[in-house]
């Protein structure tokens, strides 16, 4: 088995992806895995799977696999062979390791991948790196944009999630709550009688189409797309125009991925933002998320279509930054694993990722760009505007921000009747999207983090669910700490009640608490201790804790949040 990682100047590694729809190898050939280089080499050869009608059958795309994977796997090989005899090069092998897509993904298709890598491996008598589908569709871009710390936006058929990367794993920074962003996509497409994939047919459509409003739901960082998917089929039978349908559904969707994009950019301090995934060949999310970034001062980078869809380049390209670290796995450990997270992976071609400044996009000291608005400090008072963002269709920015500014209004004050601590609002102007309020404390909560400020937090989110409401975005940012007027006793305010709404769902406020202790994960490295502080002190006050707490490990036992 060769002992370093490549023979000779070059590295040639080998990729396979058949995770669902694509059968697909790649290989790619570099001098330095690390960067990207216009020397380097990719060459993919793939075989679609193409469903009769409906959907993707497990089954019928396992089938395919069957016969795809070996053809498109020799014809990568021959080509390693031919880029072999064309350099002086004389290694013992063409490839010097064979990198497969691990997970997640339909079980049968990804057995079927795992043995054909197993086979080459032996075959040549390299090693097998297992590499993760949904990190190799954010790495790719990575790679060739040489970003050093992105936020990273997947916007895949099965999946839809924003990551960032601390501490030798990608965290999951929000994700969607229900289907992936291609699935919802398709199933609206079936509805309406058109052929998988729908997602390109949707885009043909809208073009032609005017906006029509649709359900937009944010909670936090994450999303859900079952609302506006009902909604959707809804109106095309209720006889409104599909073209119009599908804008409303691109111009809703996109713009939330864009606007938790937005904050997990914000959250974070990040000013470099990375997509994937088949759906970011939508030209209309590009545009979006590129004029998003260019408005905050951010880089933003989306890879060519080719490494966009599934492909074996991504698996490659990862492939070749995991071999090069030392990270193979053996043969009889290489199952497949069709759940596998991205926040499972132990990254190890990265390093710890960057410390960022601990501060806000702060224009200048008396104006501060939040996620969402720009709130300017004059003397005790606060003023919080939600600008347009021109990436939003007007009606639908409009409605955002007229509806928020009424309802955070509202919420802040009500908060304050239940005996939370919130600022006094001085003046409300919804058309304008302008709130005046009272300046409280001397931190946000993420620059104030113990035991005692976190515990009053569980406290007050306790109060306000009892109280029939939820706060929406209750993350480290949006919680001032500092001492009271009067009696200068240190107190906690919650502010920025923008994404507030009255339910008594015991999932809601659940989603609340999961929301904080997502926010402690990505702000520090004790976030265990002070998110069981929040629950405790939750439990203490609430009059409905059993019920929430269990709806809380229900929503941490889906899998997707840890
Ligand atoms: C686990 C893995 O198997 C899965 N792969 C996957 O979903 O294939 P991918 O190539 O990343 O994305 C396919 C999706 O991308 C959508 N799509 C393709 N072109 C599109 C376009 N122009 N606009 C919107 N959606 C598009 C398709 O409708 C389909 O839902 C995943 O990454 O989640
Ligand atoms: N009343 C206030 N008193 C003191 N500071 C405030 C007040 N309101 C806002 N701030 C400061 O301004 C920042 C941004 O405000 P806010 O969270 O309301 O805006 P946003 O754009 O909705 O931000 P995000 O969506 O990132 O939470 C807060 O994190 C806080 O530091
Ligand atoms: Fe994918």
């Amino acid at each position: 088995m060769s002992e370093s990682a490549g023979s000779g100047d070059r590295m040639r590694v080998l990729g396979i992806e058949g995770t669902a729809w694509a059968a697909s190898a790649a290989v790619f050939e570099t001098a330095d895995p690390s960067t990207h280089t216009d020397d380097e080499h990719v060459f993919i050869e793939s075989d679609a799977y193409q469903p009769a009608s409906g959907g993707i059958h497990p089954r019928e795309a396992a089938e395919h696999m069957g016969e795809a994977v070996p053809q498109v796997v020799e014809t990568a090989i021959e080509h390693a062979e031919e880029r072999v005899a064309e350099s002086s090069e004389d290694p013992a092998s063409p490839i010097d390791a064979v990198a497969f897509s691990r997970g997640p993904g339909l079980g049968p298709c990804l057995r079927i991948v795992g043995t054909a890598a197993r086979a080459v491996a032996q075959r040549f008598d390299v090693p097998l790196v297992g590499v993760n589908h949904m990190v190799a569709h954010l790495e790719v871009g990575r790679h060739f944009s040489g970003f050093d710390d992105p936020v990273c936006l997947n916007a895949s058929g099965a999946n839809a999630h924003i990551l960032g990367y601390r501490n030798g794993r990608y965290r999951v920074l929000g994700e969607t709550m229900d289907t992936g962003v291609g699935n919802a996509l398709d199933k609206f497409t079936r509805h309406v009688g058109w052929s998988h994939p729908g997602g390109p047919k949707v885009e043909r459509h809208a073009k032609e189409g005017e906006y029509l409003d649709l359900p937009y739901v944010v909670k936090g960082m994450d999303f859900s797309f079952s609302g506006i998917m009902s909604a959707a089929k809804q109106a095309v039978d209720e006889g409104e125009a599909v073209e119009d349908v599908c804008r409303g559904l691109e111009e809703t969707i996109f713009a939330m991925l864009t606007e938790v994009s937005e904050r997990a950019l914000s959250l974070t301090d990040g000013d470099e933002l990375v997509l994937g995934g088949g759906v970011a060949q939508n030209d209309r999310l590009r545009a979006m998320l590129a004029e998003m970034c260019d408005q905050r001062g951010a880089d933003f980078y989306a890879p060519p279509a080719k490494f966009l869809r599934d492909n074996a380049g991504m698996i490659a390209v990862l492939g070749a930054k995991m071999f090069a670290a030392g990270d193979t796995v053996a043969i009889e450990e290489s199952r497949v694993d069709s759940d596998y997270r991205p926040d499972q992976v132990d990254v190890s071609w990265r390093g710890r990722g960057a410390k960022r400044p601990d501060e806000s996009a702060t224009v200048d000291d008396r104006e501060l760009q939040g996620a969402e608005a720009t709130v300017r400090f004059e003397g005790d008072r606060v003023v919080k505007e939600r600008k347009p963002r021109s990436y939003r269709h007007p009606a639908l920015d409009e409605r955002l921000r007229v509806e928020r500014t009424r309802q955070e209004a509202r919420l802040t004050s009500e908060a304050r009747r239940h005996g939370v601590p919130t600022p006094v609002i001085r003046d409300v102007d919804p058309w304008e999207s302008r709130i005046v309020f009272q300046h409280v404390g001397e931190n946000d909560l993420r620059e104030a983090l113990t035991e005692a400020t976190v515990r009053d937090v569980g406290r007050h989110l306790a109060r306000i669910h009892d109280a029939g409401f939820v706060h929406g975005d209750p993350t480290t940012r949006n919680v001032r700490v500092g001492p009271a007027e009067g009696d200068g006793a240190i107190q906690t305010f919650l502010i920025d009640f923008g994404l507030g709404y009255y339910t008594q769902d015991e999932e809601d406020h659940a989603m609340d608490l999961h929301v904080l202790a997502q926010s402690l994960a990505g702000t520090t490295d004790d976030a265990g201790v002070l998110r069981d502080v929040a629950e405790d002190a939750y439990r203490e006050t609430s009059e409905r804790d059993g019920a929430v707490i269990d709806q809380l490990r229900e929503i941490e036992g889906r899998g997707r949040y840890q």
